[in-house]
């Protein structure tokens, strides 16, 4: 089976249009002020109408509250959300039931000490994220193009699907894959041509690199 790609901070309808032609699975929609992938409501909802079928719609929010959860949902159509902020596993399953949508949630990994919260995490949501954790003091929780080493997660299992982040791009995804895995791969900044501005042939080649074509 292909592996499955997720690309993530999408800001236009014509990026999204490019992801989906080039086979993504998964688009992702950034929900956090500092991000320079921050979408308005407005913003979000014409790139997500622009997303075939078929491709699911995925918001990524960073500690939000309930209303702002709210707030996206009412505005736009979502399939996923992913979480990857400090919520807890408490909040994923609290999100999980109060929404009715799939949960993905995202776990930041530097060293083994912090694979036991994985477990935790894949009890409770609906798939995992196993991304860079970031640096301290970094202004932003992902989204770094910081890569973690892949060896601490080879042969690691969870029971949920997972997928993998935390500075892929063309030319080190398919080693990436290879060390730990991954079925499921997700990328922003590997992408990019300048922060929030996803490059259509990078966006290919990534995919083409992910599928070993
Ligand atoms: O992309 C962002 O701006 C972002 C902001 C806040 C939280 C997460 C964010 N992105 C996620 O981080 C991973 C890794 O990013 P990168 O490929 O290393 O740049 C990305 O896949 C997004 O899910």
């Amino acid at each position: 089976m292909d592996v499955r790609v997720k690309i993530c901070g999408l800001t236009t309808p014509d990026q999204a249009l490019a992801a989906a032609a080039a086979g993504a699975n998964y688009i992702g929609l950034v929900f956090f002020a500092r991000s320079p992938r921050n979408l308005t409501l407005v913003q979000a909802c014409d790139v997500a109408l622009a997303v075939p079928p078929g491709v699911a719609k995925v918001a990524l929010t960073v500690d939000a509250d309930d209303a702002a959860l709210m707030a996206i949902l009412a505005a736009l159509p979502v399939d996923m959300l992913q979480l990857h902020g400090h919520e807890s596993p408490a909040r994923v399953a609290e999100v999980r039931a109060r929404f009715g949508l799939p949960v993905m949630k995202a776990v930041g990994v530097a060293t083994e000490a912090d694979l036991p919260a994985l477990d935790s995490y894949a009890r409770v949501a609906d798939q995992v994220l196993v991304d860079a954790k970031p640096a301290p003091g970094a202004d932003l929780p992902g989204g770094n193009g910081l890569s973690f080493d892949w060896r601490l997660i080879a042969r690691r299992r969870w029971p949920c699907p997972w997928m993998l982040a935390g500075g892929l791009r063309p030319d080190n995804v398919a080693e990436a894959i290879r060390l730990t895995g991954a079925r499921q791969v997700d990328v922003s900044s590997g992408v990019e041509s300048a922060p929030g501005v996803k490059d259509t042939e990078a966006v290919a080649a990534f995919i083409a690199a992910a599928r070993g074509k």
